[in-house]
């Protein structure tokens, strides 16, 4: 779909190289985010400094280097590689005459044009007002007389600019209402959604959520096990592109032996994935933290991937995932020359979520890791509750049955709460070969 709310603006991307470790690659991630936003990147300027400068975050020299480079290639953003202060935006606004924008902002417009749902919406929508508050402020931006302005609204902060400061002080009452309102509404969906996950608990179905960086494969991943054993086939969107999924889908899938689960597919990370999302996306990402075991996706086709796995352990603890057993997939393993798959070791696998022998395996995997506890079970069931026979038939792996003058003797590979609603039938119990 076309997003006309995205010029494709060329920009320069500039960071502050402070000897981090990483800094290369979170400026080719910076680039990758522009295009993602639907921009361009025109050039990238780096300047090597211990410190950043408080006013204008770069040297006034780089300061002015820049606005002349970005001039001469008629380039009307710069993007900054990190955070900037609200008055560092606006000192370098000031002295370069241009845009400009941090690696903040930057997330939230993708994920801002990326949000399909109600609850999508209200959540970018949130963290894009939290960003905007701090920074009403009377100044010039090039980009709010096109219309692609600061403020999640369509700059209705900041189109105010300049009338004073009592207008300001009006500016931030009016966004913070809106935050209020909008935090509301997104309870109330919110809610709605937990009653739901509930009574899945209730249905006692073990549920296994894919996590990682995004773009790793996870929503691959998701259709994959969709193909060969989901109860309904209704699958997920994949992308080549940062972000792709924002909602969180919850999908139903059963394993050869009967065995149902839950499966669902999330929003990726990025680094420094902006402090105001993580706290609004908490909700969406409920369904991880209540996993019974994290599948954590990795682009093993990417250099980075060591990084990456980091970031993502990283934010999981930032939304307060712990204590979940986690399996690490090395997917996109088709793309690495020399690498064999699918294979597992442990809690490793090595894949391709585009290979059907690689589901397979992680289908068994999941098989191994989600039902460990169960024991097959020897059941009496009197002929008068016909209904348990036929659920044990749908939701359990049946190994025998028969009829006998008292019921019907049915052994079953059962869960511990399967086995404790049906103690009362209970024969004998040999432990599960599983
Ligand atoms: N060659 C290869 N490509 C893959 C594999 N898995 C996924 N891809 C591709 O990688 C890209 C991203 O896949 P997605 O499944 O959308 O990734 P994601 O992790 O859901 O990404 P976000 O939703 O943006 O977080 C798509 O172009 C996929 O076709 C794989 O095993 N091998
Ligand atoms: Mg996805």
């Amino acid at each position: 779909m076309q997003d006309t709310t995205i010029q494709p603006i060329p920009t320069i991307i500039a960071g502050l190289d402070r000897n981090q470790d990483d800094f290369d690659y979170t400026m080719t991630e910076l680039g990758e985010l522009v295009q993602a936003a639907g921009m361009t990147v025109a050039a990238s300027v780096t300047q090597r400094a211990d410190h950043a400068d408080p006013a204008t975050y770069f040297g006034k020299g780089k300061v002015e280097e820049m606005a002349a480079q970005a001039r001469a290639a008629d380039v009307p953003l710069i993007v900054v590689n990190s955070d900037l202060t609200p008055s560092q935006t606006r000192n370098l606004e000031k002295i370069t005459k241009l845009s400009v924008m941090d690696r903040t902002e930057l997330i939230l417009r993708i994920f801002s044009s990326r949000a399909r749902t109600r609850e999508a919406k209200l959540q970018v929508a949130i963290a894009q007002e939290e960003y905007a508050l701090p920074r009403v402020h009377p100044s010039a931006n090039p980009l709010d007389q096109q219309g692609g302005g600061r403020g999640a609204s369509g700059g209705g902060a900041t189109a105010n600019r300049g009338a004073g400061e009592t207008q300001l002080e009006l500016d931030k009452r009016v966004i913070r209402k809106r935050i209020t309102h909008m935090r509301a509404e997104l309870k109330e969906i919110m809610r709605a959604q937990a009653t739901r996950r509930d009574r899945r608990i209730h249905q006692a179905l073990p549920s296994v959520a894919l996590v990682g960086y995004t773009n790793a494969g996870k929503s691959t991943m998701m259709n994959g096990m969709l193909a060969q054993y989901g109860v309904t086939d209704k699958q997920v969107e994949v992308k080549n592109q940062l972000f792709a999924t924002l909602d969180t889908s919850v999908r139903q899938l059963q394993l050869p032996n009967h065995r149902h689960f839950l499966l669902s597919d999330t929003v990726g990370f990025v680094s420094h994935l902006p402090h105001h999302l993580v706290e609004s996306f908490k909700a969406t990402l409920a369904e991880a933290r209540d996993a019974d075991l994290l599948i954590q996706v990795v682009d093993f086709a990417d250099p980075h991937y060591r990084q990456m796995m980091a970031t993502t352990e990283e934010t999981l603890a930032a939304i307060g995932v712990k204590d979940v057993p986690m399996l690490t997939v090395y997917n996109k393993a088709d793309l690495r020359a020399g690498v064999n798959f699918p294979e597992r070791e442990g809690m490793t696998m090595t894949l391709s979520a585009q290979d059907p022998a690689s589901i397979t395996l992680l289908g068994q995997t999941l098989d191994e890791l989600l039902y460990k506890d169960y024991v097959r079970t020897s059941l009496l069931v009197p002929f008068t509750q016909g209904e348990i026979v036929n659920y044990l038939r749908d939701n359990a792996e049946v190994v025998s049955e028969h009829y006998t003058d008292d019921g019907t003797a049915i052994t079953a590979v059962l869960s511990p709460i399967d086995r404790g609603r049906f103690a009362r039938f209970q024969q004998a119990q040999v432990p599960s070969t599983k």
